[in-house]
């Protein structure tokens, strides 16, 4: 759903790295209201290092991050409570815990979460890390999700998974989008992620180098691979 409202995160010139040294140069980058914004880009290519400093969790080194409209530096636990979400690329679950204790640590409704993801729910008396890396992320994601967030930041949620687990997620995110969330997402599995997104951002070597509607970037898909993502098209994953 493209939207005329006012970008609800932004980042102008936005400059990130590690220790004083940047390595994403001047992003600007807008995420709307009940948009799914997604970030693609090769290994490296500073999505993530853009992603947490949009989200507080990383300091940046120039440029400005707006919420709300407004220029913020503040940490990831404030805007967490300002209606943040985030499904970092790291485990978030409490392993030694089980799935019903890591959903009712969670900021939302545990019922809201199995609503979600319904699959979770024969799982409550497991220890989350006993669960598959795709059970893992649901439950991660499922717990974001019920806590409502207004925006939610997802990191490669498809990290390693398989194609019908990459595939319900990203159905999750538009559905939780189509019901007024507003996303953005890391992802390398472009095909998966453009198709739930409204819009798209490449970045190489830590700059924009594309930016466009998802259907846009859907029918030159093979074009941005070659020339972006550092896939010949033909092994793109599906
Ligand atoms: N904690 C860190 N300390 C120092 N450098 C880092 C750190 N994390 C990432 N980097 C470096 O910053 C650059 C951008 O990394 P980033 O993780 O943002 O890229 P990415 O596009 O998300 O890549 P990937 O898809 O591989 O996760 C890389 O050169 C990476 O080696």
């Amino acid at each position: 759903m493209l939207t005329d409202e006012p970008p609800v995160l932004q980042a102008r010139d936005l400059h990130a790295g590690y220790r004083g040294v940047p390595c994403v140069r001047g992003v600007d980058l807008d995420v709307h209201p009940g948009e799914v914004v997604v970030v693609l880009g090769p290994n490296g290519a500073g999505k993530t290092t853009t992603l947490l400093t949009m989200a507080g969790a990383l300091p940046g080194l120039g440029g400005d991050v707006l919420w709300r409209g407004a220029p913020t530096k503040a940490p990831l636990h404030r805007r967490v409570g300002d209606g943040l979400g985030v499904v970092p690329e790291e485990r978030s679950i409490t392993s030694r815990l089980s799935v019903l204790d890591n959903l009712r640590i969670g900021a939302g409704p545990v019922e809201r979460a199995l609503e979600l993801f319904s699959e979770l729910r024969p799982l409550l008396g497991r220890r989350a890390g006993l669960l598959s890396g795709g059970e893992q992320r649901m439950l991660a994601t499922a717990r974001a999700l019920a806590a409502g967030p207004s925006v939610l930041l997802a990191d490669e949620l498809s990290l390693g998974l398989a194609p019908m687990i990459v595939s319900r997620l990203m159905r999750a995110l538009r559905e939780a989008a189509d019901q007024g969330a507003t996303v953005l997402l890391v992802e390398q599995h472009a095909r998966k992620a453009l198709a739930v997104a409204d819009r798209a951002y490449i970045l190489q070597r830590g700059a924009v180098v594309w930016s466009g509607t998802a259907d846009e970037a859907r029918r030159n898909l093979r074009r941005i691979e070659r020339a972006y993502l550092g896939q010949d098209g033909a092994g793109a994953r599906d």
